[in-house]
């Protein structure tokens, strides 16, 4: 049985309002578009409790919605209902299974990656992860997960089930934690409310707001097409004109070397570049940004860095990192270690020095240089995806060949000059590129795609200009051949060497 956890009532009769009853809740809830409901009754004993999950049986049979039993395999049985809620320290789920048989559906509570992964193993059919947030429904033990304790235990489940959070959530968070948590490809299916509904003086409405939400959100889940690697080339050629329509806002922290030509970069191709480092406008900046670039080359302004990138996280903007000297410093490493942990980026875009380091592949950085790859290729792609699949995001290493991934794909840029190499910051503004991009891109990979491709390809133009003679000249010339680009986009088709290694050959 397929079964749609999207918008999951959990009862509770000692919130209903004076004015109305637990069923007259339930059918309104149902008519508002509730999927599945659980009947969680902590003060009932078994014969009421017994009763009362025939009356629900009765209403959720009409709605053709599944009815699942909090905690009590006795009344599920008893009712013969489609299954049970159990948490951690009730029922052990393998007993359960036991009893109640493969077809009867079992959810079980989980924090963490561990639980998680061992209810995955014991046969679990789906997860309720929590709490998100404080609630007055329950008196819970631990500490509230937040958003990013959720999509963790997502990114790390070992194999991907049905999931809904539970905790404190409303109308008002339901959006941000639903895009909040997403990573990759993993996302929760739904979400588990007491309160919300079960108190609401119009749970038909309620409901009717929550499932609005959520089918915006799941269709901005769907799936990417896998395009082939020409397909890509024609996805980034029209990219670059959406860019110059749109002009969309990037809001850089970026350092003070290259500051200039990052502004220069974004507006060369048609976006907007604004540069604050203050926290008191980052509220307001976000609301009309398209786009986040956190740099850490001068490495200030880290608590700025965060706060931009959860507010821009809230707003649905994509963030990107440059991890600037990952792996020089100790101080490095824990900066690049909170950003992992504090904030949810959508592409992590690094020389390889960075990414290796990043990758625990043997990457070092000496200053902001990259020094070496010793494992050629094959330790670039392993880097990339592993990052990437991780982190739950893009992951771009940059080089003689750049190398891009989502964890699950990787495609190489074989365009590029090594004149890069020999201007301070052309990595930075290859970063500013790529978040130009991500603010027009629906798919951040082929975002990436398409910023290395602009940016690598405007630098062999340039160096075909008759005017450059060394770095001076190319600093110049890059920037103009970045406006050449955003001016005649099909420079990338005739130019573009794209090639896609597949994942499975390489690991
Ligand atoms: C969908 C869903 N997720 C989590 C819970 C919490 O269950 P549990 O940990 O068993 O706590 P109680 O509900 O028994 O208080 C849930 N009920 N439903
Ligand atoms: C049962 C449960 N388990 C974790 S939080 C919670 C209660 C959630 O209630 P609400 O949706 O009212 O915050």
């Amino acid at each position: 049985m397929k079964v749609d956890y999207s918008l999951y009532l959990v009862t509770d009769s000692s919130l209903v309002p004076k004015n109305t009853t637990l069923l007259a809740q339930i059918e309104s809830a149902l008519q508002g578009g509730t999927t599945i409901v659980q009947l969680r009754e902590k003060e009932l004993e078994t014969g009421p409790f017994i009763a009362l999950g025939l009356q629900v049986k009765a209403l959720t049979q009409r709605y053709h919605v599944p009815l699942i039993i909090n905690d009590r395999l006795d009344v599920a049985q008893a009712i013969d209902a489609d299954g049970v809620h159990i948490g951690q320290d009730d029922m052990p789920l393998v007993q359960a299974r036991k009893i109640l048989g493969p077809t009867k559906i079992i959810g079980v509570s989980v924090y963490n990656q561990k639980e998680a992964n061992d209810a995955i193993a014991n046969g679990a059919d789906y997860l309720g992860i929590g709490a998100v947030w404080d609630t007055s429904t329950k008196k819970i033990k631990r500490s509230p997960l937040g958003i990013q304790g959720v999509q963790d235990v997502l990114r790390l489940m070992d194999v991907p089930i049905p999931t809904v959070a539970i905790g404190g959530i409303h109308v008002s968070n339901a959006q941000e934690l639903m895009i909040g948590s997403a990573s990759g490809t993993r996302h929760l299916d739904g979400l588990a409310i007491v309160s919300a509904i079960i108190a609401s003086s119009d749970p038909k409405q309620t409901c009717q707001a929550f499932s609005g939400l959520l089918n915006n959100v799941f269709g901005s889940f769907e799936p990417p097409i896998a395009l082939d690697t020409s397909s890509i080339v024609e996805k980034s050629i029209k990219l670059v004109d959406l860019l110059k329509q749109t002009g969309p806002m990037v809001h850089h922290i970026t350092n003070y070397v290259v500051i200039n030509d990052n502004a220069n970069a974004t507006l060369a191709l048609g976006a907007s570049p604004i540069m604050s480092t203050n926290t008191e406008e980052i509220d307001d900046l976000a609301a009309v940004n398209d786009a986040l670039l956190l740099n850490m080359g001068t490495l200030n302004d880290i608590d700025a860095m965060i706060l931009a990138a959860q507010t821009n996280t809230r707003h649905g903007h994509p963030v990107v990192l440059d991890p600037v000297g990952a792996g020089a410093t100790q101080f490095r490493k824990d900066t690049v270690a909170r950003f992992l942990k504090e904030c949810n980026l959508s592409v992590i875009k690094g020389n390889g020095g960075e990414i290796l380091s990043m990758a625990n592949r043997g990457g070092r950085s000496r200053g902001v240089d990259s020094v070496g790859n010793n494992g050629g290729e094959a330790n670039a792609v392993l880097a990339v995806s592993e990052l990437a699949k991780n982190n739950g995001c893009v992951v771009v290493m940059t080089g003689p060949m750049d190398y891009i991934s989502d964890g699950t794909r990787v495609f190489v840029v074989e365009n590029g000059h090594p004149m890069m190499a020999l201007i301070t910051g052309s990595g930075c503004m290859a970063s500013s590129v790529v978040a130009c991009f991500q603010a027009v891109s629906e798919d951040p990979l082929i975002g990436a795609v398409a910023g290395m491709l602009t940016i690598t390809i405007a630098s062999e133009l340039a160096m075909k200009r008759p005017e450059v003679k060394g770095p001076g000249t190319f600093r110049a010339a890059l920037l103009d051949e970045l406006y050449t680009i955003s001016n005649s986009p099909e420079l990338i088709r005739t130019h573009a060497r794209l090639r896609e290694i597949p994942l499975a050959r390489s690991n």
